[in-house]
């Protein structure tokens, strides 16, 4: 829906409002050469820019988030398009509700921000694959990022449907868009595939039209294989980072016209099992202020994170596969609970020296509930709801097939085998070539065994009886987002070995699991009364109605090992209070029913529970549990079945 037209005004008062408003064919926004600065409508402009990505706030919180990004002095917002969130198979496109984009765009035209506008094709940002689909993988030769005719044709059918939704939106055709990325920090891929570059371009110019500015961003080791002739060249860096040097490298690519710094780190992303990452306040702000008294047009990434909902967080490879956290609080100005921090009030006297910040005070932190602890009650194990967790029941196959192959982009998918001799003696049991992608959850005749992990836990040892059914639970821990030399299959890559024996025959369930919460359970009149092992993939859950009138709040696992959560069938991401960092998971208060209603909390927990299933909410989020290890896993020792423990405390 196209930006309204002034059209509704009686006919006498509107030709002399169009005398008085910038008309659309005078609107624009252009580099000055000659002064090195940006026009908007003729005058000098500087942008003061911040990251918020819709995807990861809820719909209903959006204008909350952009006024506060306003009322801190920001004249506007940067954010991505996740190619991912939005066509979820082959031709399917969804832009409605939490992906109503356009929505989005009207609600940072009504806050009085600007719009600058990544949509990819890959877009890193922690997501799951860095917002390229899974299904491209359907195609496991595919060169992602690449000339690679298989990748550029779903990309042009891709932008061939998003970019005309976009050109009504672009600032000189009345809408608030005043620049457009072209792909992400495509210097720091290892292709370098310059023809890939100029396709994306060219298609950006044929379907957007050639007033709209478009721009490349990239790491200062980025700038040869990410720029590129007609596209204006940005660069991005922290508050560490040497931003003379850094700016003097710039200007060897863009001699001529303002400096932009893309992408101002004002924190930085969390890995489980790594310790929680904050960049410090007078750091970011001595930074911010160096690079305004410049003349430089800055965006602050992340001025507010949000959440890695669902399954979208994605991950890094760093020596090992490291996965992003489910909070993307990002220590950013603002928390991931929509709160304004020291950070931000810090922020808003920088800009204020060099332009005039909106009055009035910036709203208070949001109302915070607590509440419990609760008692959660078994469901019954993941086994038991195997009929309804794959109702079109398994795919058979001699050799382990991936979720790509079997058409399952997210989740978690169960390999089934049956022992074809008795083993006796405990028995090593693990996959060949780090072949867990990217957890698995061994069972045996139902009886949990345990986990392997990749690159951190390669094998356990088990016994089992001649016909005794072997099912491994693989879950997808969201695929590299960054730097990843190769496509992230997910599932059994290689056949497990038990023994000398190479097991071999599976049947592949590919598990609808948020379809067994959202529909299934809330159905259940009685409660299941399944064979209980508690150990092992075990559903828990109750139902609780909230006190007053509620607020976010922040839920607290304590005792329990790893799983997944679903509050009202709005699935809350993954905790892993025994890894850590993060202890809570963030309930933002529209996903609560109000008082009088009951409200339905489920878990599967993919390992341990503890001795008393209970769960709290709290009113303030625990992000940062000092790591009680640092794991490492010793690459070269294959069968290490124990990461070395570096610390303990
Ligand atoms: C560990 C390096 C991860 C690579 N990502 C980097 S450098 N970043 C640049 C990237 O463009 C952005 O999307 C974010 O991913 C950001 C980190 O938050």
């Amino acid at each position: 829906m196209a930006p309204k037209k002034l059209l509704c005004l009686p006919s006498l008062l509107l030709p002399l409002l169009t005398l008085l408003l910038p008309q659309a064919d005078t609107r624009s926004f252009v580099v000055d050469p000659d002064h090195d600065r940006f026009l908007l409508d003729g005058a000098p402009f500087r942008y003061v820019s911040g990251s918020l990505h819709y995807f990861r706030v809820p719909r209903v919180l959006w204008a909350d988030r952009l006024f506060k990004m306003r009322m801190s002095g920001l004249n506007a917002v940067q954010f991505y398009v996740p190619w991912n969130y939005h066509e979820p198979e082959p031709g399917v496109y969804k832009f409605n509700g939490s992906r109503d984009l356009f929505a989005f765009l009207k609600e940072a035209t009504l806050a009085n921000l600007l719009v600058i506008l990544r949509p990819g094709p890959y877009i890193c940002a922690e997501w799951e694959m860095g917002g390229l689909p899974a299904w491209l993988l359907r195609k496991p030769k595919i060169h992602l990022r690449t000339s690679d005719p298989d990748f550029l044709a779903a990309v042009d059918s891709w932008f061939k449907v998003l970019l005309p939704k976009i050109h009504p939106w672009l600032y000189h055709n009345g809408g608030n868009i005043i620049s457009i990325q072209v792909e992400n920090e495509y210097g720091s891929y290892r292709a370098c595939d310059m023809s890939y570059m100029r396709h994306l371009a060219g298609l950006f110019r044929a379907l957007l039209g050639d007033k709209i500015l478009l721009f490349t961003t990239d790491g200062p080791e980025g700038l040869k294989c990410g720029s590129l002739q007609g596209l204006y060249t940005t660069i991005d860096f922290g508050p560490a980072d040497n931003m003379t040097k850094i700016f003097a490298l710039l200007r060897k690519y863009e001699p001529r016209g303002p400096l932009v710094n893309s992408e101002y780190y004002t924190g930085w992303l969390d890995y489980w099992g790594q310790n929680h990452s904050t960049r410090s306040v007078p750091a970011v702000t001595k930074g911010l202020e160096n690079m305004l008294k410049l003349g430089a047009s800055v965006n602050m990434y992340m001025f507010h994170g949000g959440t890695n909902f669902g399954y979208w967080n994605g991950a890094d490879e760093k020596g090992r596969f490291l996965p992003i956290t489910t909070s993307y609080d990002y220590d950013a100005p603002i928390s991931e609970a929509g709160d304004p921090t020291p950070k931000l009030f810090a922020i808003r006297n920088v800009i204020s020296k060099f332009q005039e910040v909106p009055l009035g005070p910036l709203p208070p932190p949001s109302p915070k509930m607590t509440l419990g602890p609760l008692s959660l009650h078994l469901d019954g194990n993941l086994l038991a709801f195997l009929d309804f967790l794959c109702p079109q029941g398994p795919i058979h196959s001699i050799l382990p097939m991936t979720f790509e192959a079997v058409n399952q982009d997210h989740g978690y998918m169960l390999y089934r085998t049956y022992l074809t001799h008795t083993v006796s003696e405990p028995t090593q049991f693990w996959v060949p070539n780090n072949g867990v992608h990217d957890r698995a959850y061994v069972m045996v005749d139902g009886v949990f065994q345990g986990v392997l992990e990749r690159n951190m836990k390669r094998n356990l040892f088990l016994t089992g009886k001649k016909g005794a059914k072997l099912d491994v639970l693989l879950e997808n821990m969201g695929r590299l987002s960054f730097g990843s030399n190769s496509s992230d299959f997910k599932g059994l890559l290689e056949p497990p070995v038990l023994g000398q024996t190479v097991l071999t025959q599976w049947l592949m369930f590919p598990l609808k699991v948020d379809n067994l919460v959202k529909w299934w359970f809330p159905n259940q009149l009685l409660k299941s009364s399944h064979p209980q092992t508690p150990s092992g993939p075990t559903f828990y859950s109750t139902t609780f109605p909230i006190l007053g009138s509620g607020g976010d709040t922040f839920l607290f696992l304590p005792g329990w090992t790893k799983g997944q959560v679903w509050i009202n069938g709005f699935n809350l991401g993954r905790y892993w209070t025994k890894r850590g960092p993060q202890q809570t998971l963030y309930v933002p208060r529209p996903l609560l029913f109000p008082r009088g209603a009951l409200n339905k909390i489920t878990l599967l927990e993919l390992e341990n529970v503890p001795l008393q299933p209970q769960i709290q909410f709290l009113d303030r989020p625990i992000l940062n549990s000092t790591m009680h290890k640092t794991y490492i896993y010793s690459l070269s020792d294959e069968s290490a079945s124990e990461p070395m423990e570096l610390s303990g405390h």
